[in-house]
Formats: structure tokens, C-alpha cells, sequence
């Protein structure tokens, strides 16, 4: 279990975290997602006590981080996979680990097995690794001592579509055996394959929380037409709200309405206007609010 309360950091002027709250819970898999300088990497570095919050608390199975005795045994953290020591091999680093926790020499080939790293590969110095062989190295790392919370920034950054896949079965395999997985990605649909619950944030504040099957049911109907006026006239009339969706082709328009696909449909036929598709929008509410998110953000880093 992850608890995160009114969690602050501020670095100077910047509110790098601001007041950010939200649990992770054992047996599920939590997805933190938010555009690139939204907080991730600063509310899991002050989670797992390599910066200190302005104001508020973060626990590890009800603990501080750093008070928690023999933290590998109980908590792992990928915070950045290239960060590992560029002149030993793998299978060096894999044994330090297992020395520095206690535990039996037969973990280090367990672990080379789970994460598919070959013996050649694992006598390879890191330097000479991929990314994606990296992050293999670094889940190895974290899962050695066992540990009940997984927290990891950003795993799935250069795995190929494989490496993903292997990745979310890993992290799910983790949740289904009682473990508490927190993980961080600037990618919705990443997270929206891998978690079972999802915390969005933007500018350093929590926007959306709750399970993935909340957050992405819901949000009304995905309607395509090439009769704009006459349609938005229709939902006008009906009180019936709407945001711009996109232009699916040339002529045509899509809306997001905030009604259920029969009523839109009713509507449509009501004004007279043919519609060329008309499906529930599963997910484009969060999509459309994560989308928003990264054009602020692209907007201020342009400014
Ligand atoms: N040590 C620091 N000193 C000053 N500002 C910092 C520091 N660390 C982070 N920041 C600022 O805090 C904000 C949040 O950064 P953070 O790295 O937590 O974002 P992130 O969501 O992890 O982004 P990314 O997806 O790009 O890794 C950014 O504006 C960043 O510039």
C-alpha cells in the first residue's frame, strides 16, 4: 500500500507538486500518468526518499521510506534505468544486490530467467546494453529481494511492442500474487493496457483519480456528421452538451456529446441531419482532458 497525502515541492518559483493525495493499493496495478514536467518523477523521488516534500506525507506500507529497515526486501524502485553502474555486466550487478539483501546465490539466474536476458548478455557490460535491455536489468534488480510495493518510473520507455507486453504480464503477474505496483508514463495508452486504477496529473495537481473501468466509462457519444449547424442546433435546443472532437475527414466533423448514443441519434433524426457514425466514446472524455494537459504544457514550453 502507497499513501500519498497533500503532497508539496516547491523548487524555488516552480510548485513542482502541488498538494497531490492519492492511495495505491495492494493487488492492483496503479497507473500515475501526466504529461512530461507535470510532477511523476518528483512526488516517486520524495516517495522513495531521495528528495524531501515542502509539506506533506508520503508512506510505503505505512512507513516513510526511510524508516523502512531493509527497504529492498519490501519496496523496489526504478526510478531511472540508465542509471546503473555503465562498467559492470548485468550479472554483476544482479549479484550485488542479492549479496547486499542476503539472499540465496540461485536468485541472480532466477531473475536473469524472468527478464530474458541471455548468459551472454548478462556478461555484457551495461554500457554496451540497449535501453530496452536496461530496463530488463533494472526490473531484474527490483524484483530480486521479493518486495511487496513495485514503484517504477517510467518502464516502458524503449521496450519494443514485446518488451511492453512482457512488461504489463510482469506487473500484472506482480498485482494478481497480493503486490502493490505504482508506475509512471506520459503515454495514456500505456497506462490505459497496464492499470487497473489511474491518477492523472497536470501542473503539479491531481486532475482525475479513480479505477480505469470509472474513468474511462461514461463519457457520452462519439457522433460524426457533415451537418454541423443543424446537429449543434438540435442539442442546443435539447440542452444537450457537446465539445469538438476532431475533423475525421475532409467535410465532416466529430463530436463528443454529453448524452447516451440513443438519445443523440434521436436528435440527429429530430433535425433532419445524416449521421456517419454514432458510437459510445469509451475513454475519449480522458483522452480529450490528457490531450488538453499536453497542449498546455507544449503551449508554456513554447512561450
Ligand atoms: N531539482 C529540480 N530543480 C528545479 N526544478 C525541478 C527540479 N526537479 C524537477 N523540477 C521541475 O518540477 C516540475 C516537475 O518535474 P518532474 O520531473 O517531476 O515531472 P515529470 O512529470 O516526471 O516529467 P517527465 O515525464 O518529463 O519525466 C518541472 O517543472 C521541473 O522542471
Amino acid at each position: 500500500m502507497i499513501t500519498v497525502e497533500g503532497l508539496t515541492k516547491t523548487y524555488g518559483p516552480t510548485l513542482a507538486v502541488d498538494d497531490v493525495t492519492f492511495t495505491a493499493s495492494p493487488g492492483r496495478v496503479t497507473g500515475f500518468l501526466g504529461p512530461n514536467g507535470a510532477g511523476k518523477s518528483t512526488s516517486m523521488r520524495i516517495l522513495v526518499g531521495l528528495t524531501r516534500p515542502t509539506s506533506g506525507t508520503a508512506t510505503v506500507l505505512g512507513h516513510r521510506f526511510t524508516d523502512l529497515p531493509n527497504p529492498g526486501l519490501e519496496v523496489r524502485v526504478l526510478l531511472d534505468a540508465s542509471a546503473q553502474h555503465a562498467g559492470r555486466t548485468g550479472r554483476e550487478i544482479l549479484t550485488l544486490s542479492q549479496q547486499m539483501m542476503g539472499l540465496p546465490p540461485g536468485r541472480v539466474e532466477e531473475m536473469l530467467d524472468l527478464v530474458g536476458l541471455t548468459p551472454t548478455e548478462s556478461g555484457r557490460r551495461v554500457r554496451e546494453y540497449s535501453l530496452g535491455m536496461r530496463q530488463r536489468l533494472g526490473v531484474a534488480t527490483a524484483l530480486i529481494g521479493a518486495p511487496e510495493v513495485l514503484i517504477l518510473d517510467e518502464p516502458a520507455n524503449g521496450l519494443d511492442p514485446g518488451g511492453i507486453r512482457w512488461m504489463r504480464d510482469l506487473l500484472r503477474g506482480h498485482a494478481d500474487r497480493g503486490g502493490t505496483v505504482l508506475l509512471s508514463s506520459h503515454l495514456l495508452h500505456e497506462i490505459e493496457v497496464i492499470a487497473d486504477d489511474i491518477v492523472v496529473i497536470g501542473h503539479g495537481r491531481i486532475v482525475a483519480r479513480g479505477t480505469k473501468a470509472d474513468l474511462l466509462a461514461g463519457t457520452g457519444t462519439l457522433v460524426q456528421t457533415r451537418n454541423r449547424g443543424p446537429l449543434v442546433a438540435g442539442l442546443d435546443a435539447a440542452g444537450v452538451t457537446f465539445t469538438d472532437h476532431g475533423t475525421p475527414y475532409a467535410g465532416a466533423v466529430t463530436l463528443r456529446v454529453d448524452a447516451d448514443p440513443e438519445l443523440v441519434g434521436r436528435l440527429a433524426h429530430q433535425a433532419d441531419v445524416a449521421l456517419l457514425g454514432l458510437r459510445p466514446a469509451d475513454g475519449a472524455g480522458l483522452e480529450e482532458m490528457f490531450l488538453d494537459l499536453t497542449a498546455d504544457t507544449q503551449r508554456e514550453s513554447a512561450a
